[in-house]
């Protein structure tokens, strides 16, 4: 059935996932998760003190359970960390389990929307934020079209308009 169809959004830092994931889910009455909270959820720790303890390793362990799990789930709408993708089990698990939306934004959008600090590790032990989030963008982008059923540019797009064109794609796929 449609409406119990999942929605995995995927993307860099700052691409907008959590901020279109929860509107998106609202608007089509499914529920909403976000990988990053519920492994904060789950540890009852957040992200900066989980990398700080079992460096990205051990994050990417925690991750891969959580997104192993959750596709599981029928009618969420599952906004993953912006690294999710770079372990294939993830890839194919999204790619097998639902809709998935690459939301792309280029670097210097990245850029400006991570500028206040959040679960970033990666961002914040760097001190050129820019530089970094180019590195990871160049290996990253392939992975995300790989499993991309849509990809979205984000730059100077606003959520209304994005969520117009995901709900667009999805009931036609
Ligand atoms: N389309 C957009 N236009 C303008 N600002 C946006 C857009 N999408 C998100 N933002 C803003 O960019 C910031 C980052 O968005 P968000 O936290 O949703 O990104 P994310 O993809 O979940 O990042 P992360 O991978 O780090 O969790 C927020 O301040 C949000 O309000
Ligand atoms: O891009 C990344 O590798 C990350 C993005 C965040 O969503 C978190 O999952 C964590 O900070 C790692
Ligand atoms: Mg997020």
């Amino acid at each position: 059935m449609l409406s119990s169809r999942n929605i995995f959004l995927i993307g860099p830092m700052g691409a907008g996932k959590t901020t279109i994931g929860r509107r998106l889910a609202d608007k089509r009455g499914l529920e909403f998760i976000d990988s990053d909270h519920e492994i904060e959820a789950r540890t009852g720790v957040d992200i900066p003190y989980i990398f700080e303890k079992e460096g990205e390793p051990g994050f990417r362990r925690r991750e891969q359970q959580t997104i192993a799990e959750l596709v599981e789930r029928q009618g969420i709408v599952l906004a993953t960390g912006g690294g999710a993708i770079l372990d294939p089990r993830n890839r194919q698990a999204l790619a097998a389990h639902g809709f998935v939306v690459y939301l792309h934004a280029s670097v210097e959008q990245q850029v400006q929307r991570t500028a206040r600090a959040a679960n970033r590790p990666l961002l914040q032990a760097s001190s050129d934020r820019r530089e970094t989030l180019a590195r990871l963008f160049e290996i990253r982008d392939p992975l995300y079209r790989e499993i991309a059923d849509l990809v979205l540019h984000t730059d100077h797009r606003g959520a209304r308009t994005l969520l117009r064109e995901i709900e667009r794609h999805v009931d036609r796929d």
